[in-house]
């Protein structure tokens, strides 16, 4: 390593300080440093949740990136900065990497100071474990091939980069403000103030030329002595403003390119943290037409903006010209009054505006519920109903539309057009009452003109951003949404990687309580009559819900073995139901616990699954896994040790690989270690043989457009990936209804293996 790259490392403990001291070069305002020290030992996967978990703090994210050496060059050239881990003789240490410029790359050393190191010199340092072990092999090829000294080095690093292929050689994470950051923050960490100021200097340097060449060139000719001279120094201005045009152009596509990156980011992050109960419940056609809104909102409010940007502008320029002229004082009247009246106007397009998108919106949620359900309504509903309710919805939505066209064209042609007729109309009274020279009734008349255009980018501007303004009341929940801290919290001490090694790989028992190893239970096999510290729990219809000390759920623990998952007098209701679903709801889950949850359908057994999944909060009563509530371990911690495989209708396969729908909840970019867990899985859950029919293996292509995997196929692929996530409580909601008898043996043999609580709900 060289002496620059050392001074600039920084030791593994001080990662979280490295960590802020990038967020503060990024703009990010924290208020508190982040505390405490990444897990000794922990590897890349560990380190990287345990950054993602000062996220919320520190306001920006950190995405891992594992280049091979063909890549890592590139990967260092990245706009975004970076931090990189590297592996030295005294231990592990961090670069803070700001930017690479040219052959160097700006580091953040420890003491502050910024230091320029050779990129090849830190490419080698990150990649000298890969490098070292694969040169053992490479010399003694150079010297057999007896390369040239002058191109051993070059041939040394062809041959480097074949031979690790496409193997991971160094370890960095990305690091980029948050989508949940302020948006103040965000603005300023892409100079949005900065450039929208250069904007309006650009703009106003643009208006003052051309005002400045055309009074000299109307004072010049109306003097009576307009020569090639004037006409000349007319030209040379007009053509110096023409730059500022151009700068502003130039500008403003910076300013859209930056806010809407931040805005589709921030919308995206909101989507997915909105209450998934309260999306479903608005339905699929809500949420495109959202998107559809988004889109609207992003164009139209920009354009709109530098629009309204100009004429703000403008209009003040046209004012004072129209001051200074024989006009005065009533013409700058009639300026006011047709302001006002464009105020106005604009109100009532607003209005219709809002009408129109509300029924637009409702109809496209219409038509894709209607596309969604087509094959139904095709087989079931008679054809002379087929349309029934669409045509009366168009007819709605034409009429709003008609509204809102009329109201778009006063705005558009009647405002600007108009005010010309005023503006003239205004001057006549002067003309005609006094005698006035030519050169003052021009002046008069080019402050009507200039008024004109400004009323012409008024009204185009406030139209488009009055449409952007409805767009946003859809879908500001969303943006706000999205502004919510994430849902990573600190890593906990049983996050051992080595846990995820899987089933067969597993080593012991793992703890309870999270950090200690309990007794272990033999595996109990669900096929077999329930033992005694299993029993089948009945679950009764909602309304008779028993007290908790009842509660048939209640699991029986044997009196030594401790508490995994504890419930206690839970209550749920869904929000637009009267009836508790969930009512005083108590049970204890142990360690390694097998338990049968049955009941009627429609009483409450999916909605107590997935409240303790921590896919919905109870409204009343405690839930502890291993003594810690929800907010204390964090949401995803606990959804990754509580997992639930839903219903099939509830579930979904990616249109992706086989691996990535199997591994998505594990890690992804999986590492080999990952595809052998998969395919241990598949083949215990019964699915080696699909395997082997895929072409591709665990790389076929599945979902929608892909291999079509049965019924039972999927529902075994999703049991699949809740055990690859290595839970702590599997909970199973009638999963194998679509199996054979001999698979479902099979399968529920297999997840009786596991090294996990278990529940199964199923019908009897
Ligand atoms: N999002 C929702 N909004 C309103 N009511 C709901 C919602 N989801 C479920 N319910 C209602 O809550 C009750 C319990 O539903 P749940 O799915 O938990 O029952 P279940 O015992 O799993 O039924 P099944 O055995 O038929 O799957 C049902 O009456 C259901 O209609």
């Amino acid at each position: 390593m060289s002496p620059s790259i050392e001074r600039a490392a920084w030791p593994i403990e001080r990662l979280g300080d490295a960590a802020a001291a990038l967020a503060q070069h990024l703009g990010s305002t924290f208020t508190q440093p982040p505390a405490g020290t990444p897990p000794t030992d922990a590897d890349a996967w560990a380190l990287t949740r345990w950054l993602e978990s000062l996220e919320a703090t520190l306001h920006i994210t950190f995405h891992p990136v594992e280049p091979s050496l063909s890549r890592l060059g590139p990967v260092l050239t990245h706009p975004l900065p970076s931090l990189a881990l590297l592996h030295t003789p005294q231990g592990r240490r961090v670069l803070v990497i700001l930017r690479a410029t040219g052959r160097c790359l700006a580091l953040l050393a420890p003491d502050g100071r910024r230091i320029e190191v050779d990129r090849h010199a830190a490419e080698d340092t990150l990649a000298h474990a890969a490098l070292t072990a694969a040169a053992r092999h490479i010399e003694p090829l150079l010297d057999l091939a007896a390369v040239p000294p002058r191109r051993r080095a070059a041939t040394r690093r062809a041959l480097l980069e074949d031979w690790l292929g496409e193997q991971p050689v160094a370890q960095l994470w990305r690091v980029r403000i948050a989508a949940a950051a302020p948006v103040r923050q965000q603005a300023a960490h892409v100079h949005l103030p900065r450039l929208v100021s250069l904007i309006a200097i650009a703009f106003a340097a643009y208006q003052l030329l051309f005002l400045a060449s055309w009074w000299a060139l109307g004072e010049s000719a109306f003097a009576g002595h307009l020569d090639a001279g004037w006409i000349a120094a007319w030209t040379l201005v007009l053509l110096s403003s023409a730059p500022f045009l151009q700068a502003s152009s130039w500008l403003q596509g910076h300013v859209s390119i930056a806010v809407a990156r931040l805005l589709k980011s921030r919308l995206l992050r909101g989507s997915l943290a909105v209450d998934p109960d309260r999306l479903k419940h608005e339905g699929i056609g809500h949420q495109i037409g959202r998107v559809i809104e988004a889109e609207t909102f992003e164009l139209l409010s920009l354009n709109g903006g530098f629009l309204g940007l100009l004429a703000l502008f403008q209009l003040p320029a046209a004012a004072t010209v129209l001051a200074l002229g024989p006009g005065g004082a009533v013409q700058v009247l009639a300026l006011l009054a047709w302001s006002a009246l464009t105020g106005l106007s604009a109100l009532r397009f607003y209005r219709a505006r809002a009408a129109w998108s509300h029924r637009a919106l409702r109809l496209t949620h219409d038509t894709i519920e209607r596309m969604v359900g087509n094959r139904t309504r095709l087989l079931q509903q008679p054809e002379a109903a087929w349309h029934h309710d669409e045509d009366r919805d168009l007819a709605a939505v034409a009429e709003a539309a008609a509204r809102m066209d009329q109201r778009d064209v006063v705005m558009r042609a009647v405002i600007p057009r108009g005010w010309l007729v005023l503006g003239v109309a205004s001057l006549l009274p002067t003309v005609i009452e006094q005698r006035i020279s030519t050169a003052r009734i021009a002046i008069a008349l080019g402050g009507v003109l200039l008024a004109y255009q400004a009323f012409y980018l008024l009204s185009q501007s406030l139209t488009q951003i009055l449409t952007a303004h409805v767009s946003w009341t859809l879908v500001r929940d969303l943006f706000h949404a999205g502004a919510a801290p994430p849902l990573t919290l600190p890593l906990c001490p049983d996050e051992d990687p080595a846990r995820n090694a899987v089933v067969s790989d597993a080593h012991g028992d793992p703890p309870p309580d999270l950090t200690e190893a309990p007794p272990g239970d033999p595996p109990t096999d669900l096929t077999e009559t329930p033992p005694a510290d299993a029993p089948a729990a009945q679950m009764p219809p909602a309304a008779q819900m028993p007290p908790a000390a009842q509660m048939p759920l209640a699991a029986q623990l044997p009196p030594s073995a401790p508490v995994l998952l504890e419930a206690t007098n839970l209550a749920f209701r869904y929000p637009d139901r009267a009836a508790p679903v969930l009512d005083q709801c108590s049970l204890t889950i142990a360690h390694r616990d097998r338990i049968l949850l049955c009941g009627s359908s429609g009483g409450g057994k999916s909605t107590l699954a997935s409240l303790l999944a921590g896919l919905r909060e109870p409204q009343e009563g405690t839930l502890l896994l291993a003594g810690l509530d929800r907010p204390t371990l964090g949401h995803e911690a606990w959804r990754r040790r509580v997992v639930l495989v839903p219903q099939f209708h509830e579930n979904h396969v990616f249109t992706a690989s086989f691996a990535f729908n199997l591994l998505v909840g594990r890690r992804w970019p999986a590492h080999d270690e990952d595809y052998r867990a998969a395919e241990t899985v598949c083949h215990g859950l019964g699915l080696g043989k699909l395997l082997e029919r895929m072409p591709g293996g665990l790389m076929e292509m599945v979902g929608e457009a892909g291999w079509r995997l049965s019924h039972g196929e999927r529902s075994r692929m999703f049991v699949a990936r809740a055990i690859l996530q290595s839970p702590r409580v599997l909970i199973l909601d009638e999963c194998f209804g679509a199996l054979d008898p001999q698979n479902v043996l099979r399968c529920l043999d297999y997840v009786a293996q596991q090294d996990c609580s278990l529940i199964l709900i199923s019908h009897p």
